[in-house]
């Protein structure tokens, strides 16, 4: 099978994800490639469905592990809907969160063990890992302020955690970024957006390119 290539987009709340991936889908499609862009938890209608009620911040008596069982049925909805057929045609999908953001948010800031929440997964991807994955480092104060600066943003359930908990976020990506050292490619996220989305772009070209040699 000819398949295309699957880049996912890794981080904390306010790292700057949502922006540069609309940046790079122009970017890529001057560039003549096909590109898909999407996210997660969403992408297609069922998996929104699920989104809301994961990120409703009515939903606070929701259990950690159906939190984490909820992320992964709204992936695998996701992956077989669009996903997997994008790969199957030969295109680029451009995914903001996947797989990292359970195993950081729900496997380590939750504590529910970062291997149980791959295991669950691995039922909900199969081996449909990330061919890359761009971390944007951030420190968690300032992606907060970010996101509470943009009055067009609505807050939900995640974003009204407490500080510590958006610090192990964090911990937990150092976590995971040190178990699959070759899949990340670490971005300094706290630049301005015209230097992160520079930076970026020439590595997911430089990317793009060795790949499809
Ligand atoms: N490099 C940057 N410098 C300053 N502000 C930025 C930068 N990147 C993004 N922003 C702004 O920060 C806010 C959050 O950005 P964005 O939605 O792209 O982040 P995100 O990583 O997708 O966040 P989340 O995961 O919480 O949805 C937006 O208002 C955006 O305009
Ligand atoms: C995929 C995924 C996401 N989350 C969290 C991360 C954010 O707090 C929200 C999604 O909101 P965004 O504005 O689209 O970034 O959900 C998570 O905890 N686990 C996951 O698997």
């Amino acid at each position: 099978m000819n398949r295309g290539i699957f880049i996912t987009m890794e981080g904390p709340e306010g790292a700057g994800k949502t922006t540069i991936i609309q940046m790079l889908g122009k970017a890529l499609q001057e560039e003549g490639y096909q590109v898909l862009l999407t996210r997660e938890p969403g992408g297609v209608p069922i998996s929104e469905q699920i989104r809301e009620v994961i990120l409703n911040k009515a939903n606070t008596a929701m259990d950690p592990r159906t939190e984490a069982l909820l992320y992964a049925a709204a992936r695998r909805q996701h992956l077989v809907e669009i996903v997997i057929p994008e790969l199957e045609r030969g295109g680029i999908v451009l995914c903001d969160r996947f797989i990292d953001s359970s195993l950081a948010y729900q496997g380590y800031a939750r504590g529910l063990d970062i291997e149980e929440v791959y295991n669950i997964n691995k039922f909900a991807i199969g081996d449909m890992m990330p061919d890359a994955t761009f971390f944007f480092d951030i420190d968690p104060e300032e992606g907060l302020r970010r996101i509470q600066s943009n009055g067009d943003r609505e807050v939900n359930r995640l974003d009204l955690e407490a500080i510590d908990f958006h610090k192990k976020v964090c911990e937990g990506y150092q976590l995971i970024i040190n178990r699959w050292k070759d899949r990340f490619i670490i971005v300094d996220a706290g630049r301005t957006i015209e230097d992160v989305f520079e930076e970026t772009k020439a590595r997911l070209l430089t990317f793009l390119e060795k790949t499809e040699q």
